[in-house]
């Protein structure tokens, strides 16, 4: 089992490279197998443990991957597709499995779901995606553990989504590219990476108009060709290294961030007390007065991302006084409040809310991350906390999280990944 073994103390000060982002390459990895031609490339791809998922699956049903670690890239050859099934083993260790539906739909005329993962934060329902491809004309069988979904074409119709759910948009436009006719999506994401995503298809020949406005419009092609995208970068990695050097009083320097796709986790993190500022391509994040309490009521983008709820709670133990935290994604997040509180924070949860109760010095101890973000808001703990702090299951953080403890060594940061010698 891999854990990482963070040591507090040092303020985190340097530059620090932004890898591209987690939930923009998967989707992309799925909309390369629409591609019945062709190689793809992938640049700025973040070595991680579901991008090695999501590799580890396209070729379960029949793409041929070439992962070039070094160089960041993916190579995808998806000609032959031959197995509409997403394994079990495969497909249940991360929540963009289920971004293969439509190109299996549209290749080979049936996806075969045998589990989709994810991080654990409650009910994820894939509800929206159902009853989208079933608009589309799918046939949708949801047996006790395997769900078959089955298609001979899709036709355009008018779609929306309850509330606007990130994978299910990205879902309902890849199966509308190839559809015949034209599909309208109303209330669907506006999240960057769902824009980066419209890129890539766009690219591809794909016909869509009104990203970023909460109606999308999909006019069907017959085919999508092969084509050579840049992953944008991951806004939930910056935060988390802008949150580092808030939580030690440190001043980092990140390559590679958009300080626009941080949105209200900026705004937020300077009513806290951190500076931003940019210099060219650069952001400069420092900290170096009193962290002050705050709210945060996480929401869809440009809301507040509820994948910084984590970090962000790590760092109001920090700030004198009471901050109030209001989850209103996802209804299991708050598992972090339990070893926050072992490590001397006081935390209290009712429901969908939180209040941290601060300033509390943290004392290092042996944690458990519950899902990646709970991980890596651990880490953060760590960093500020008087002693050794050992946080496991560490395949949670590398999940998200490419090279974290080289690139949090380079700022100063004393953080070892490491692979327990024990289960
Ligand atoms: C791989 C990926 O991109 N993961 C991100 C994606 O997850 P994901 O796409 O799974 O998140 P969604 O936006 O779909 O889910 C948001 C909420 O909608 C509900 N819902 C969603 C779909 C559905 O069919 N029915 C339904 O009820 C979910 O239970 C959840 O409460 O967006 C989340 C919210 O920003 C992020 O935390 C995840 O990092
Ligand atoms: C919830 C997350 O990921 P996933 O949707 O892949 O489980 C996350 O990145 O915090």
């Amino acid at each position: 089992m891999v854990r990482y073994r963070v040591r507090g103390g040092n303020a985190l000060r340097g530059t620090a490279f932004i890898q591209g982002a987690k939930n923009a390459v998967l989707p992309m990895i799925g909309a390369a197998l629409l591609a019945a031609e062709g190689r793809t490339v992938l640049r700025n791809v973040p070595i991680i443990e579901d991008v090695r998922r999501a590799v580890e699956l396209a070729e379960a049903v029949g793409a041929k991957v070439e992962l070039h670690e070094t160089e960041q890239t993916l190579v995808i050859d998806a000609s032959r597709l031959t197995n509409p099934v997403l394994p079990a083993e495969i497909a249940r260790r991360f929540r963009g499995s289920v971004l293969f539906v439509p190109a299996l739909l549209h290749r080979l005329g049936e996806a075969v779901i045998e589990g989709v993962g994810g991080c654990n934060l409650g009910s994820r329902n894939l509800d929206f995606h159902y009853l989208g491809y079933k608009r589309l004309g799918a046939v949708v069988d949801e047996g006790e553990s395997v769900i078959h979904v089955k298609a001979a074409g899709l036709t355009g119709a008018p779609l929306y989504l309850d509330t606007p759910s990130h994978t299910g948009t990205e879902n309902l436009i890849m199966a509308a590219a190839l559809a015949k006719g034209t599909t309208v999506i109303e209330n669907a994401a506006l999240e960057p990476e769902v824009l980066d995503v419209i890129d890539m298809l766009t690219k591809m020949g794909a016909r869509i108009s009104g990203g970023g406005t909460g109606f999308i419009t999909v006019e069907g092609v017959d085919e999508l060709t092969a084509v050579e995208h840049r992953v944008m970068p991951d806004r939930l990695d910056a935060g988390v290294f802008a949150m580092a050097a808030a939580i030690t009083g440190g001043e980092v320097n990140l390559v590679g961030a958009s300080l626009p796709h941080l949105g209200v986790v900026r705004w937020k993190l300077e009513q806290m007390g951190v500076e931003f500022s940019t210099d060219g391509a650069v952001l400069n994040v420092r900290r170096d007065r009193p962290l002050r309490p705050i709210n945060v009521i996480t929401d869809t983008y440009p809301g507040f991302a509820t994948d910084l709820q984590s970090p962000i709670m790590t760092v109001a133990c920090l700030a004198d006084g009471a901050s109030y935290i209001h989850e209103r994604i996802f209804d299991g997040r708050f598992a972090l409040a339990g070893e926050l509180n072992k490590m001397g924070a006081n935390i209290e949860i009712e429901g969908s809310r939180a209040v941290v109760h601060g300033a509390t010095p943290l004392t290092g101890t042996e944690v458990t991350a519950h899902d990646l973000r709970s991980g890596i808001a651990l880490v953060l703990a760590g960093l500020a906390a008087d002693g050794e702090t050992v946080v496991s299951p560490g395949y949670l953080i590398d999940r998200g999280h490419h090279d974290l403890a080289a690139r949090m060594k380079a700022l100063g940061g004393d953080v070892v990944r490491e692979i327990s010698p024990t289960t």
